[in-house]
């Protein structure tokens, strides 16, 4: 499994546009029939994807995770973002539609996945964390998830947020996660930007049109960069940087934490005008 280490924010202002890509990009996750993770050492999040086509594809036990199965010291949160597809959870069966969330806690010991029409495949963007208890696993569904409006027309940035692991909806030990979906002709997500500097995030991107890209924004409020992100692009966010996009055109994507708690709302806003 390929590992991404931590970066200082004093270094990161020195980056060139390959530098920023090579520590904090995460792309070609998705690819027909596999499945694919990257060990990242922001709270040792670990982030994937699982794209089954005729076939299964197992959660596999790495090599970096010295452990007897993947779930063994780990939660997983689970979100598919096209076809129809399944899950077993240790025997157990769970389907999931496009933007249906399902939770597995530590100690499941096989997890697979398969997708219903194999023209239409599923793809499942994993994020895991390390955990420290077993919570049940949970499945809930776009439909019955609490959704909050944010943004207007006006600034372009008009969104509904769907927050489906955090402190008031499926329970973890550290692990948070939602998707958020940007109304026709809004384009930028997360702005105002915010940090939480006692949790690291990575964004996933999806329902991007094909030759359309999202500008990806990282960096201290004050120092900010870029990063250019195609369909199916994950980035990791360290715990000193803003994570906000804009597009051209509208998207959806997956955002996901770990770190010190499970609070949505402890965010440090920063002024649009204060942005550097
Ligand atoms: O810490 C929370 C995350 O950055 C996202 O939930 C923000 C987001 O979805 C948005 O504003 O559109
Ligand atoms: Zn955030």
């Amino acid at each position: 499994m390929k590992v991404l280490h931590s970066v200082h924010p004093e270094d990161f202002k020195n980056y060139h546009t390959q530098q920023i890509r090579d520590r904090f990009l995460i792309d070609k996750l998705v690819q027909p029939g596999a499945l694919n993770c990257v060990y990242t050492h922001y709270d040792r999040m670990i982030v994937g994807a699982a794209s089954p086509a005729d076939n299964r594809l197992e959660l596999p036990n790495y090599a970096n995770l010295r452990a007897d199965y993947f779930l063994q010291r780990r939660e997983i949160g689970i979100i598919n973002v096209a076809g129809d597809g399944e899950v077993i959870a240790d025997g157990k069966a769970y389907a999931l539609k496009k933007l249906d969330c399902l939770y597995i806690g530590k100690g499941v010991e096989s997890v697979t996945f398969t997708s219903a029409d194999p023209s239409s495949p599923a793809v499942f963007y994993l994020l895991s964390a390390p955990a420290h208890a077993s919570y049940p696993t949970t499945l809930v569904s776009n439909d019955e998830v609490v959704k909050v409006n944010a943004g207007s027309t006006a600034m372009a940035n008009e969104r509904v947020i769907n927050k489906y692991i955090h402190a008031e909806g499926i329970k973890s030990c550290q692990l948070v996660m939602g998707l958020t979906i940007l109304a026709n002709g809004s384009v930028w997500n997360t702005m105002p930007s915010h940090v939480h500097d006692r949790r690291m995030e990575a964004y996933f991107y999806f329902d991007l049109p094909e030759g359309q890209k999202i500008f990806h924004y990282m960096g201290e409020g004050h120092e900010t960069r870029h990063i250019l992100l195609d369909n199916y692009d994950a980035v990791v966010s360290p715990p000193w940087s803003i994570h906000s996009g804009s597009g051209t055109s509208s998207y959806s994507f997956i955002w996901g934490m770990a770190g010190e708690n499970l609070d949505y709302t402890d965010m440090d806003a920063l002024a649009i005008t204060d942005i550097r």
